[in-house]
């Protein structure tokens, strides 16, 4: 690889025709990116006999200021700064035919607070290129001066505790089962039971909206009974996540007032309402005191393959500035993918102050937030009782654990079901402020308090078998970690 700049100086950089991105100023190898400069790392994988320099180059240009021929019209602007910079392109470890390219973008080149503007550049066209067999927004870099300018989680994760009063141990959720079907008195059934029984929120699914078996007004006014009937019932504060995905903004908005009307702290959209949407409710939910809960839908079309699309680290930093308070981050332990050390990447974008490079677990890049709340992430999907200690060890305190099935499937019936869930965690939280080890303590541990709490031991007994051994598709790439140049 020639790492060398060649760009084409003088007359003859104008002149028409097509000429090769590397030589237009798309690969800038001296180039020192600015504070304020975006940076963003791809994942390239060139077609055969595409050098991969060149093709940084090209994902530079055809992401920022260029096209595939030679435009005299750049020199009506300041093209020298327009142009983004490909400065850096390192060989994925392990791979032949993988590259990571660095690129810098100069911050005026995107519109403030707007995830829609950012991403029509980065991840527009460029994911077409013929050049290339596959493509992978694997993180970003995003300077202060940028982050500023968005709004962030409206509510957070301090202010969320204070509003639901609880402290000191990771908050349990349950997703109504089954995701459809149920009419909207026997949905109202499951979240009593599921609150009453010790969780402190249930769920929408990601795909009930408003359907011929229940329309959307009947499942509010029958989940915020339910609510209220269970904060009378345990004198604890209670929530469930209404999704208000619809297919339009008035629709949202709609559904979003009628909950807040009905006294809810919470409501729930999909990923798959877009970017523009979710910012539009995450300051509807500022301007309201509520909770936002984003459930990823749709996040693993392009999210689980290595080799092309987006990385979930990337979205749950784009979910940060644009402002959701809660966002779905995998299990590990559960049904879905989630390699252990990608995940932890995942869980500090979402809590940290300051994210550090960390390329062991997928973080390429230092990333201040300057002070942008912090959203709550989410474990869900296959989670039961029985994982309780390594669910604690590996994601946190400040989470929400769900357990869908693994509260409604429970044997004695889905109050029993939170019971289970809720005394696994509160002897587990009580281990470890003991100072006991978890995780190799933690069967023990459940055991000992399934002696005084038939529930738990249903549950222990009902899923002791139940895990999820598969390959993960979306391991990190280095396993310690290196310096960044
Ligand atoms: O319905 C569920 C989980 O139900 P259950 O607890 O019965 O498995 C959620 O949609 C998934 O957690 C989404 O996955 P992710 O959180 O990874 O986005
Ligand atoms: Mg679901």
């Amino acid at each position: 690889m020639d790492q060398k700049s060649q760009t084409v100086t003088g007359k003859d950089r104008y002149k028409s025709g097509v000429m090769e991105y590397r030589k237009m100023g798309y690969w800038e190898p001296d180039y020192e990116p600015k504070d304020t400069d975006i940076i963003a790392c791809f994942r390239i994988s060139p077609q055969d006999g595409v050098d991969p320099i060149e093709a940084a180059a090209a994902v530079a240009g055809e992401s920022s200021t260029a096209t595939w021929t030679v435009v005299w019209t750049d020199r009506l602007t300041a093209a020298e700064k327009y142009r983004a910079k490909a400065y850096r392109v390192d060989k994925v470890p392990n791979t032949d035919d993988q590259y990571f390219a660095y690129i810098a973008y100069d911050l005026d080149l995107f519109e403030n607070g707007s995830i829609a503007n950012l991403t029509a550049s980065i991840i527009g066209n460029v994911f077409g290129f013929k050049p290339l067999k596959a493509l992978r927004l694997e993180d970003m870099r995003l300077p202060v001066a940028y982050v500023k300018t968005f709004q962030g989680p409206a509510t957070g994760i301090v202010v969320e505790r204070e509003r639901l009063d609880k402290f000191g141990r990771p908050l349990l959720g349950a997703t109504v089962k089954p995701k459809l079907g149920l009419s909207g008195r026997n949905y109202g059934r499951v979240v009593y039971e599921a609150l009453k029984g010790g969780l402190d929120f249930t769920k929408d699914d990601e795909n009930i909206n408003s359907q011929p078996f229940m329309d959307w007004r009947e499942r509010f006014l029958y989940c915020m009974e339910a609510v209220n009937k269970a904060q009378a019932a345990t004198g604890e504060i209670k929530g469930t996540y209404l999704n208000v995905t619809a297919a339009t903004m008035e629709d949202m908005y709609e559904r979003a007032e009628f909950a807040k009307e009905l006294g809810s702290t919470i409501v729930m959209i999909d990923l798959v309402i877009g970017w523009t949407a979710m910012q539009s409710m995450a300051k509807w939910a500022r301007r309201n005191n509520m909770i936002l809960h984003l459930h990823r839908a749709g996040h693993s079309t392009y999210t689980r393959q290595k080799a092309h699309g987006v990385s979930f680290r990337v979205i749950a930093k784009w979910a940060r500035l644009a402002g959701v308070d809660h966002i779905h981050a995998g299990t590990v332990v559960g049904k879905l993918e989630g390699d252990p050390a990608t995940t932890k990447g995942y869980y500090d974008i979402c809590r940290d102050e300051f994210t550090h490079q960390k390329l062991e677990n997928g973080i390429f890049f230092d990333q201040p937030w300057a002070s942008l709340n912090k959203m709550m992430p989410v474990a869900s999907g296959g989670i039961h009782a029985g994982q309780m200690h390594l669910l604690l060890d590996l994601l946190g305190e400040d989470t929400v654990l769900q357990f869908g099935g693994g509260t409604i499937g429970h044997p004695m019936g889905i109050a029993a079901g939170a019971t289970a869930n809720r005394v696994a965690l509160e002897c587990m939280v009580l281990a470890r402020n003991e100072g006991r080890d978890i995780v190799r303590e933690g069967p023990d541990i459940l055991n000992e308090a399934a002696r005084t709490c038939t529930p738990l031991k249903q549950a222990l007994d009902t899923w002791k078998d139940v895990t999820f051994n598969y390959t993960s598709t979306d391991a990190p790439d280095y396993a310690v970690t290196a310096t960044a140049a």
